[in-house]
């Protein structure tokens, strides 16, 4: 169940859900931004394109009112109602080079050419078949702008402007001015708009006059389906449609108010979502990145956090079995504040377990310790047939050192004799302080006459005059002596065995040993 839940649970998974929950909302907002930013640009673009749309067809007005006042000029010349069209010929070519013309003709009501500025005077000329355009002239409408048409002296498609010339109410000539389509084309590129832009020039009867892309393919052709569509809604506006040759585009379109011509750009969708799909490239590569760098940066945190987290784990289990701990730094704030507290637990425990098992006065081990530490060499002599000893000791005449040298005195009686029955044992052996004056001593692999010996020693050693404070102190001990093996024969508990052979040494007269296998053989 544990090992289920452990990736969820870790550290570094958390930091990684961490990294997940900062990068996943913050590529939400800027993918949100970018999009915004797209609408925005093209709403922009959208409305830049209407108004050069707009721009454009005012210079093409411009031009059409300009060409409509010099003909008008050209029209009240005196020698067009004198029919000396010899001076009026010197008269157009003198006028031509300031206008944005290609050339100026005259001709009569039926359509044939009188003059031609493209040819030498009276130079035999065709004669212009355009009823669309005848028609109106001869009803006395003017100016007519002419749809494109092949000029029948340059061959070359053109749109010639004419005005009907009247002499005492009868029509008697038509004045043109003309321009090739190519300058439409020009005027187009003069703009220097950007270069995938598809900028079209249209008719009043929408038909191409001139295109920034693939003139020569569409010239004379009626304008898109979309287009045409968008045309017959609106004179000015924008749409998505495809351009002729099928290009997805965002157009714009304006009908310009004097000679009703359109004019029509579409800027291809491609080239609006390039910018936004180049930063929306940017922004994914920018997002790897940073979800890389932060997923080391995160593995690397939480290793070492990790590290120091289970840098603690055998401390914390060491201070369970009540080991002191030493612990090296972690180099992680908290984990060092947990090693410290476990280190100062370790010390508060060790020094609990030391006030359990040790007296405080003489720091010999107290009697619950004793009865352990004897409890475990009984089961180790029973499994190894090894074999111990236990000297019972009480002091002999103790409580005059409290009642003469007060109680301080017999504190120190009492240090003195701790001291003094710890060096004459082997390390090996333990003595501990049972209570009051009382004393126990742990021979191990020592019985009989060999422990006999020794508490004799040992009755000689605290025999010894103690220095006081003030004087000179002087006790003896009783010492009780029961044999491991005694008490599992006897069936009693040894410590007991040697109690009772400690109080038949008192009996006997105190400063004395009583063996407890003397007892039984007494017994
Ligand atoms: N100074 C001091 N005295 C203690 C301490 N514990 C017990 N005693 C005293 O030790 C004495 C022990 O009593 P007894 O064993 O009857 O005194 P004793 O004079 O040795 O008597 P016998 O064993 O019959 O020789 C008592 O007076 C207790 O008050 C202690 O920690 N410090």
């Amino acid at each position: 169940m544990l090992n289920r839940f452990r990736f969820l649970s870790s550290i570094r998974s958390r930091l990684a859900l961490l990294v997940a929950a900062c990068l996943i909302p913050a590529s939400l907002i800027a993918v949100a931004l970018l999009s915004y930013d797209y609408y925005r640009n093209r709403e922009a673009l959208r409305d830049s394109a209407v108004i050069t749309a707009r721009t454009i067809a005012s210079l093409v007005d411009q031009q059409f009112s300009g060409i409509n006042a010099t003909l008008g000029a050209l029209a009240t010349s005196p020698a067009l109602s004198s029919r000396n069209l010899k001076t009026f010929y010197g008269q157009a070519l003198q006028v031509l080079p300031s206008q944005p013309i290609q050339n100026l003709m005259l001709m009569d009501p039926e359509g044939q050419q009188l003059l031609n500025t493209l040819r030498p005077f009276g130079e035999r000329l065709p004669r212009v078949a355009d009823s669309a355009m005848l028609r109106p002239l001869a009803r006395g409408d003017g100016p007519v702008i002419s749809g494109l048409i092949l000029g029948a002296v340059t061959g070359k498609p053109q749109v010639a402007i004419c005005v009907p010339i009247h002499d005492k109410g009868k029509h008697i000539y038509s004045l043109c001015a003309v321009q090739p389509a190519e300058q439409f084309a020009q005027l187009l590129h003069q703009q220097q708009l950007p270069a995938d832009w598809i900028v079209a020039v249209l008719n009043s009867g929408g038909r191409m006059i001139a295109r920034s892309h693939d003139m020569a393919r569409y010239l004379g052709m009626p304008a898109s389906r979309d287009l045409q569509e968008a045309l017959s809604f609106d004179n000015e506006g924008w749409f998505e449609g495809k351009t002729s040759e099928g290009i997805p585009v965002l157009a714009a379109f304006s009908r310009s108010t004097l000679s009703n011509w359109y004019i029509a750009i579409g800027i291809p969708a491609a080239s609006i979502a390039a910018p936004a799909a180049q930063k929306l490239g940017w922004l994914a590569c920018t997002i790897l990145l940073l979800l890389g760098a932060s997923v080391v940066v995160a593995h690397v945190i939480g290793r070492s956090i990790s590290q120091a987290v289970h840098g603690l784990v055998a401390p914390a289990l060491a201070l369970g079995h009540g080991r002191e701990l030493t612990i090296p730094r972690l180099n992680l704030l908290e984990a060092d504040e947990v090693a410290v507290a476990l280190t100062q637990a370790s010390s508060m425990l060790a020094r609990a377990q030391y006030q359990a098992t040790h007296d405080a006065l003489t720091e010999l081990p107290n009697r619950s310790f004793f009865n352990d530490f004897v409890a475990k060499q009984a089961a180790h002599a029973k499994r190894y047939r090894s074999d111990f000893s236990i000297l019972y000791i009480d002091l002999d005449g103790f409580k005059p050192v409290n009642d003469i040298h007060g109680h301080a005195a017999g504190d120190a009686v009492l240090c003195a004799v701790g001291r003094r029955l710890r060096a004459s044992l082997r390390e090996s052996d333990v003595a501990a302080r049972l209570g009051g004056d009382e004393f126990a001593v742990v021979l191990v692999n020592t019985t009989g006459e060999a422990a006999r010996k020794l508490a004799d020693k040992l009755i000689a050693v605290l025999s010894a005059p103690y220095d006081i404070e003030g004087g000179t102190a002087r006790i003896s001990a009783s010492i009780g002596i029961a044999g491991c093996e005694d008490a599992n024969q006897m069936g009693v508990n040894i410590l007991q065995l040697a109690d009772t052979a400690m109080y038949l040494a008192k009996a006997a007269g105190k400063g004395r040993v009583i063996c407890s296998s003397g007892m039984k053989a007494a017994g």
